[in-house]
């Protein structure tokens, strides 16, 4: 196909062409009545991805034309298939009057969908974020990230150096990623882990002068010495090819986007990919979404709530003024009730956020405004928010004041209930303007005109089943039955002959006809059109209705995590500057709900204190017995309290932190290729690089995945270097029992265990877990107690029990080899049953008479202890 000589196609196709031409990548959905077309390669591509039928539409340039097509009213469906597969789609609409168009009506491409840019309700969730973000690689391997969530109106910027990119990618997790179209292979490859769509822009878009004015104008500043952003080259480079982007997918300036936020490395408590992972905060290991710690503290009511309570998870800060105020605003909204009632007002609260956005973009819907409207309303929401005395609640009661012109223009122009679209009309308020209420008289009045038209021609002709009627098709006409055709007046004239009647039409009812059916169309415009001008007079309030939006959300999240806070019997941490971990009575809060829920099981609470003298703990004990999740606990405590949640202990005292790294066995990463080994390795390595003595550092079984010296080995070096060199607050657990020494060769470190309870009943020794912590290292390891416990047949478990006791024997005496494959001694594999089992086994009760049941009962005890008997 030529695209270049559009004289050889039809109008149409030239049109097409013309605009596709401006898209290339992109699949362009283009307008035709009730349907969005696609030609060419984009039909074959939206074919084979949407599984929809390729057809052809006639030729153009002398070649027939593939042609593949959605129907409009289902279009989000598609569109939401299409960006989770990383594609975008540029929406070319008819915006010419077809009526009057010449050859084509007049079609532009009115917004591009893609996936870092989303705005949709429907193709978006209400949790989380969907965020685009621009890199530049800068100079010296400074490299530039400027992101944003479209639906927010905040720009966030940063510069960190090459080699620490992918730890930024994973942490903002974008949905799609900007970088310029010469990027160096090298760069691109520390894009590779990513799972955000790429999109390449043209280079010179990427330009730091360009992306300070653009800056400046958003925020409409003379300076960004405000916000810290001044010295960030890289970065205002990459915020040109944002916002250019951004408005590009948008096809208009981005008028709410008015804040700025400057993140620095070193300013948030660092949260590592595997961290996140291992310690399932917003998602399980599986990647479900619950249950994990945001799903067990999102009781938000709203959307933006919870997406709030989300980002102050993900990314605490080491400053801690921010957590603090939130806990003494939790604490005002525990008293009395408060959070209660606020929540009971919270409920069916709209997402202010994602509604301002919409309305900034126009692209909000007559409903998303009524429920606008009704938020704004909630005087007494605001009223009992302002009337709490605590500091962070009195700054949100200050931006919880709804602009008040706002909600008056809302309040007059749109019916309670409005149509779902505008092009449906019924969406303007009666009383706003004259004229939409004329022409809707007009239409209204119709049935009346009819009724009266109907009476007078019964009359005029003496027909009594003469009807007045109308049908979108033919339009109104007075239909006679055919028998009485002859009857009707000369000034009938003939529309539509049936089988068994004839319709007509008179001057009169012609006129009529124009006049109704012209103010029907009319009043579509004009509704339209105060549309249109009700969100042109709403624009200057985006910026009080995003601060609004803003209060309302973490109102939401406080009184959520106030809620949990009663609910679940958390208590408020205390930070204090001198360096400590101190939890009493400590639990971990997903374990002790799932217990809860399943079994009924208390949690057993457990205490952590951990100071300058005292930095490590050597934990021991069984498996099962809870290491793991006591490690979780110290870490998951630490982080809520860094967020400014209440935590779940009895007590908590939090000195300065900086990181939580983890190295918990993970499965093998099969993906990328490494082996368990070279994974555990590799996080060891990085924790070793990176962890301060600010830092918490968890360290499950490391060591286990190679031969027992090499392990035992390096585990030993690892805790001697987190010990001595990093001296990080580190948690070790181990089953290498040797290590229980190290704590007499190393000041700081301290032994502890999980303790277990072993009973002796019928079937052998049987395991009971306490999940207690206590000081020392565990007496033993009780694997092979789990390992029946868990079903393993017994002749392994025989078979176990014997090479252990080898195992043993041969330690104690120094003996190199032991066999560890020699079958165990026969009467170890199937003991012999005793006298008193095997009598007791050949009894059958249901055969007995009672009196011998009682003979047999004393035959069993004479068996069981005859001397005794017979005496
Ligand atoms: N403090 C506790 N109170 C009540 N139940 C607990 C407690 N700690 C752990 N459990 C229960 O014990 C189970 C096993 O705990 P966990 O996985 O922490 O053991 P572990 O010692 O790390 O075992 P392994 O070494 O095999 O990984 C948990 O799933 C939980 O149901």
């Amino acid at each position: 196909m030529n695209a270049t000589d559009l004289t050889a196609h039809t109008p149409m196709m030239a049109q097409y062409l013309r605009l596709k031409a401006d898209f290339p990548d992109t699949l362009l959905f283009y307008r035709m009545g009730d349907f969005y077309e696609m030609f060419y390669g984009d039909a074959e591509r939206a074919a084979a991805l949407l599984d929809i039928t390729l057809t052809a539409r006639g030729q153009s340039a002398g070649q027939p034309i593939p042609m593949a097509g959605v129907p409009f009213h289902s279009v989000d469906g598609y569109l939401a298939r299409l960006i989770k597969l990383g594609e975008s789609v540029a929406i070319c609409e008819q915006v010419g009057d077809v009526a009057t168009a010449k050859g084509p009506v007049e079609r532009k491409v009115v917004r591009v969908v893609t996936p870092g840019t989303l705005t949709d309700s429907e193709l978006m969730s209400d949790k989380s974020e969907s965020l685009l973000l621009a890199v530049h690689a800068g100079a010296r391997g400074r490299v530039g990230l400027a992101w944003l969530a479209v639906t927010q109106g905040r720009v966030q910027l940063a510069e960190c150096a090459l080699d620490e990119l992918p730890a930024w990618l994973e942490r903002i997790a974008p949905s799609e990623l900007l970088l310029a179209q010469d990027a160096a292979p090298a760069f691109e490859q520390r894009l590779a882990g990513t799972r955000a769509a790429l999109t390449h822009r043209p280079a010179f878009q990427f330009d730091a002068a360009l992306g300070r004015r653009k800056l400046l104008e958003q925020l409409q500043a003379a300076s960004l010495a405000a916000w810290g952003a001044d010295d960030l080259p890289q970065a205002h480079a990459a915020a040109a090819a944002l916002l250019a982007y951004a408005e590009h997918t948008q096809g208009r300036a981005l008028t709410h986007v008015r804040a700025l936020a400057v993140e620095r490395a070193g300013e948030l408590i660092e949260l590592p990919a595997s961290t996140r992972r291992n310690l399932e905060l917003v998602q399980t290991l599986r990647g479900e979404d619950a249950p994990t710690l945001l799903s067990l503290l999102d009781t938000c009511l709203t959307g933006m709530g919870s997406r709030c309570l989300r980002r102050w998870l993900l990314s605490p800060a080491r400053e801690r003024a921010a957590a603090q105020a939130r806990h003494q605003a939790i604490a005002a909204l525990r008293e009395g009730g408060l959070a209660e009632r606020l929540r009971s007002q919270l409920k069916g609260t709209s997402d202010v956020e994602r509604i301002t956005a919409r309305l900034a973009l126009g692209q909000v819907r007559p409903r998303e405004l009524v429920a606008l409207r009704q938020t704004l309303q909630k005087q007494e929401l605001f009223t009992l928010v302002g009337r709490a005395p605590e500091a962070l609640l009195a700054l949100i009661s200050g931006d919880l004041a709804p602009p008040a012109a706002a909600t008056q223009l809302l309040q007059t122009a749109l019916l309670d209930e409005p149509a779902t679209l505008l092009r449906e009309g019924g969406v303007i308020a009666p009383g706003l303007d004259a004229e939409l209420d004329e022409l809707r008289a007009i239409a209204g009045n119709c049935d009346a005109f009819l009724l009266e038209l109907e009476a007078r021609e019964r009359t005029r002709t003496g027909i009594a089943n003469l009807r007045v009627q109308f049908n979108k098709v033919h339009g109104f006409y007075i239909e006679v039955s055919a028998g009485q055709a002859a009857k009707v007046p000369d000034d009938y004239r003939r529309r539509q002959t049936l089988k068994n009647a004839e319709r007509f039409i008179t001057p009169e009812l012609k006129t009529f006809e124009d006049k109704a059916l012209s103010a029907q169309e009319r009043a579509l415009a004009r509704e339209k059109w105060l549309y249109e001008q009700l969100l042109a007079q709403l624009q200057p309030h985006v910026p009080q209705l995003t601060r609004f939006a803003g209060a309302l959300a973490a109102l939401d999240a406080l009184c959520a995590l106030a809620e949990r806070s009663l609910t679940l019997g958390w208590c408020a941490p205390v930070f204090v500057r001198e360096p400590c971990i101190e939890i009493r009575g400590g639990r971990h809060p997903v374990v002790e709900a799932r217990l809860q829920e399943t079994s009924g099981t208390p949690f057993i609470a457990n205490d952590t204190l951990l100071g300058p003298k005292a930095r490590m703990q050597v934990i021991t004990g069984p498996n099962m017995g809870g290491k793991s999740t006591y490690m979780r606990q110290v870490a998951l405590i630490a982080l809520l309290a860094s967020m400014g949640s209440y935590v779940p202990a009895q007590s908590c005292r939090l000195g300065p932190l900086d990181a939580i790294h983890t190295r918990i066995g993970a499965a093998d990463d099969l993906a990328n290729a490494q082996s368990t080994f070279m994974l555990e390795m590799t996080e060891a390595a990085q924790i070793l690089h990176t962890a301060t003595a600010q830092s918490l550092v968890l360290m499950d079984e490391i060591g286990r995945g190679t031969s027992t010296f090499d392990g035992l080995a390096l585990a030993s070096g690892i805790a001697a270097h987190l010990h001595d060199k990093v001296q990080a607050f580190t948690l070790f657990a181990t089953h290498y029992f040797e290590l229980t020494e190290f704590p007499a060769t190393h000041h700081a470190a301290f032994n502890v265990h999980v303790t277990a309870a072993e009973t002796t009943g019928s079937g052998g020794h049987d395991i009971v877990f306490l999940h207690e912590l206590q000081p020392g290292p565990a007496s033993r390891s009780y694997g092979i107690q789990v390992a029946r416990l868990a079903g393993v047949p017994a002749a392994v478990v025989n078979h176990a029990r014997h090479a252990l006791a080898q195992l043993e024997q041969g330690a104690a005496a120094h003996q190199a080899q032991v066999d560890l494959f020699a079958p165990p001694p026969a009467a170890a594999a199937s003991p012999e049953p005793s006298a008193v089992e095997a009598a007791l086994a050949a009894i059958d009760p249901d055969a007995l008479s009672p009196r011998e049941a009682l003979e047999a009962l004393y035959e069993l005890k004479r068996r069981l202890d005859p001397d005794k008997l017979r005496a």
